[in-house]
């Protein structure tokens, strides 16, 4: 079963250690050599830019692994949609999905007791490690959305909460990307695709049919028996401090957790955690667990349960933060460290890259 680490020294190593040689080729099967560096990124433990800058100075050059670095590029794009459009991405954003009738999830995808044994040895791993193969969380959303007929939000809310890696803004629109919410074309596979990229064998599925017959289906019996989840999530059973020793604040939160970020500044270190935004972005206590480890490689940090107008109210300094779309704070932002600075909308990631390229090659000369 695979493990990630909490250790900020291994994390680094494995960041140093990563060759994406082969990503182009083979990752998109299940045993393809991807990273796993999401559930750091996602935390904002590392960046998109640590790992690009440690492949530069390895001696790759970006054409060689375009693939691999275009990826990271999805992730920076993502984050951009989101803080360019806000809350606007809880909603279907460019197109409205089209012919769905269920909402919720699907029972038996959320027990792992489908036709499919793929996907039910999926849930099993995303039960038991937080992570799932990017081909596998397409396989499941385009059965949840365009076989099922379901509407995206809730069974995006389910993963988000269930990965170790969540991100909302790469999580909803990569389901607002399946579900046809974005460029109105929506994802299908067949049995024959994921046996391909599984190693799997199975026939007779609800998905082994032609591609034709497949895009016609309105509806699947064993997924008609939906679920609405109640995702619960919790923090620590521990108290606020009474006062800071020191005056100014830095904020960490649940996509802050960067070591390296302003290490030499003299100042509290203070991980907020903001009620509000877990109501609205719940995660799994197991995912709350992970979160927290890795909060552990921040030395001295200080656990603050409230909002940011408690917190406020007990700093008698300075607040500094790092930017990010759900931060409704008051200070000095920071920004996010990325591949390339770039801003606005982008109605396609493409158009994105080819700037971002350019940006990367520019710094080279
Ligand atoms: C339905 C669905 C839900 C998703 N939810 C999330 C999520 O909550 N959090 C999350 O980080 N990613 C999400 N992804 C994107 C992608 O699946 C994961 O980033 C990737 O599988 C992480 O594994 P890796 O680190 O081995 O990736 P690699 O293939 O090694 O890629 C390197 C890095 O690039 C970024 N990346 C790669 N592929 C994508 C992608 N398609 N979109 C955005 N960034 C990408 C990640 O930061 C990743 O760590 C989702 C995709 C789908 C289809």
């Amino acid at each position: 079963m695979k493990t990630f680490t909490t250790s900020y020294e291994r994390i680094l190593s494995l960041v140093d250690n990563y060759k994406p040689d082969l990503y182009a080729k083979t990752r998109n099967f299940l045993d393809g050599t991807v990273s796993c560096l999401s559930p750091y990124i996602s935390r904002g433990v590392i960046s998109t830019r640590t790992v690009y800058d440690s492949l530069i100075k390895r001696g790759y050059n970006l054409e060689k692994i375009e693939k691999f670095v275009q990826e990271l590029a999805w992730r920076d794009y993502w984050q951009s949609q989101w803080k360019f459009y806000g809350i606007k991405i809880n909603k279907d954003l460019r197109h409205t999905q089209q012919a769905f009738h269920n909402h919720g999830m699907p029972h038996c995808l959320v027990k792992g007791q489908c036709s499919i044994q793929m996907f039910n040895t999926a849930i099993k791993q995303l039960n038991s490690t937080g992570y799932l193969h990017n081909h596998m969380r397409m396989y499941l959303a385009m059965s949840i959305c365009n076989i099922g007929s379901y509407h995206w939000h809730k069974p995006a809310q389910w993963m988000y909460y269930n990965l170790i890696d969540g991100d909302w803004a790469s999580n909803a629109l990569s389901w607002q990307w399946v579900a046809g919410c974005l460029n109105s074309k929506k994802y299908i596979a067949n049995q024959e695709n994921i046996n391909k990229y599984c190693g799997s064998s199975e026939v007779r599925t609800f998905l082994d049919k032609p591609y034709d017959q497949l895009s016609k289906v309105q509806s699947l019996d064993e997924f008609d028996n939906s679920v609405e989840l109640e995702l619960k999530w919790r923090v620590p059973q521990q108290a606020n401090p009474n006062e800071l020793v020191l005056d100014d604040c830095l904020i960490y939160n649940y996509y802050n957790l960067d070591p390296q970020w302003r290490k030499e500044q003299l100042a509290n270190r203070i991980l907020l955690l903001e009620p509000q935004i877990f109501d609205q972005y719940p995660i799994s206590p197991r995912v709350m667990d992970f979160f927290l480890k890795l909060s552990k490689n921040i030395p001295n940090l200080i656990l603050f349960t409230g909002s940011f107008a408690e917190l406020r109210a007990l700093c008698r300094g300075k607040i500094f933060y790092r930017q990010h779309p759900l931060n409704q704070y008051s200070g000095t932002e920071d920004s996010q460290p990325k591949l390339c600075n770039i801003q606005g909308d982008f109605s396609s990631f493409f158009k994105y890259w080819k700037l971002c390229k350019k940006a990367l090659i520019n710094e080279r000369n």
